[in-house]
């Protein structure tokens, strides 16, 4: 998000929204509004400031996609548009005869690159790179992108295969929330930061329907389990577990209702994030029967108070 644009603040304090778009044609003296320039590249003259306050511009239109050349900027409305990401908007983007001209959005960039796949006699791999600093919404778009594919990669023509299909894009969508529940924190920036590198590759066979994925992790933040700055938590799957065992596991896992853990700063906040009930009902999607589960989070019930000295929750002597 835009916070200040060469002294400029973004709020309506410095500038109403109007203004700044007056302000803005006239400093590009154009003949397009500036939210309505598409692309970056046509914004002229091409500064460090006529950019930002185009963007700017567009994000107070509420338009949060912007072509430059062939990157697509995409900046993070900090608040739920569901109408920017429906099914319906999906298909659109999928049968437009040239997506490239509808309004900048993520599906352009999942329909071009599946129609690269799909043209070719001889498909090559496509890859798409999303990144941005911390809390930029990185991983909201690569969510978006796999939801994306599981609807547009996912039409046969048999009632079983189409069984089949939903089976496979349930399970791709499924793995979000454990990846997400093991290996993201709150922290300053982002209450649901992703503290590894991920590589997900989506497969697609002959007829070029989703038939799996892999996801290859890199670069944990380990250390954030036994230390972890100030005002910041550790991995969500600690609070799950904490919050969300049965009485019985809470004995089994030495887990007594209301402990405090050193290791377990600001229990306290709820996130939605926090849901066990959630990550439970993903893995078993992922086919990870409920035994398996019990054995993983017995290890990662039980590291906490060991760690922490005990299950009395007192600090460690
Ligand atoms: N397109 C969007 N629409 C609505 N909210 C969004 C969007 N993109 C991001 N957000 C919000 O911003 C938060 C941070 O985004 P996200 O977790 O994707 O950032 P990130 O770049 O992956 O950060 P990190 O590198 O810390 O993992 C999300 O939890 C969500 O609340």
């Amino acid at each position: 998000m835009l916070q200040q644009v060469n002294g400029h603040g973004s709020g309506s304090a410095a500038h109403s929204g109007e203004s700044l778009r007056e302000d803005l044609q006239e400093l590009l003296g154009g003949e397009v509004p500036p939210q309505q320039l598409n692309d970056l590249t046509k914004v002229n003259p091409v500064t460090l400031e006529t950019v930002l306050r185009c963007l700017q511009a567009r994000y107070m239109a509420d338009t949060f996609y912007t072509n430059a050349g062939c990157t697509l900027v995409a900046m993070n409305p900090f608040k739920p548009v569901p109408q920017l990401y429906s099914p319906e908007l999906m298909r659109e983007y999928h049968a437009a005869s040239q997506p490239q001209t509808l309004k900048p959005h993520i599906f352009t960039v999942g329909e071009q690159t599946y129609r690269n796949v799909k043209s070719l006699i001889e498909p090559v791999n496509q890859s798409v790179v999303v990144s941005g600093e911390s809390g930029a919404g990185k991983t909201w778009t690569s969510r978006c992108l796999m939801k994306f594919y599981a609807v547009v990669a996912a039409s046969p023509t048999s009632w079983e295969s189409h069984k089949v299909a939903e089976r496979i894009e349930q399970r791709i969508l499924n793995s979000n929330p454990v990846m997400e529940a093991f290996g993201n924190a709150c922290t300053l920036r982002n209450s649901n930061s992703s503290r590894f590198g991920k590589f997900i590759q989506l497969q697609l066979n002959g007829a070029q329907q989703m038939t799996g994925a892999a996801v290859q992790t890199y670069l944990l933040e380990k250390t954030r389990v036994a230390c972890q700055a100030p005002s910041e938590r550790n991995f969500h799957i600690f609070y799950q577990i904490y919050k969300g065992a049965h009485a019985e596991e809470r004995v089994r896992w030495r887990l007594p209702e209301g402990a405090a853990f050193s290791w377990l700063p600001h229990p306290e906040r709820t996130l939605e994030e926090d849901c066990f009930e959630v990550t439970r009902e993903a893995m078993l999607h992922l086919g990870i029967d409920a035994p398996t589960q019990n054995n993983i989070f017995q290890v990662r019930g039980k590291a906490t108070p060991l760690t922490c000295g005990g299950g009395d929750g007192q600090p460690p002597s």
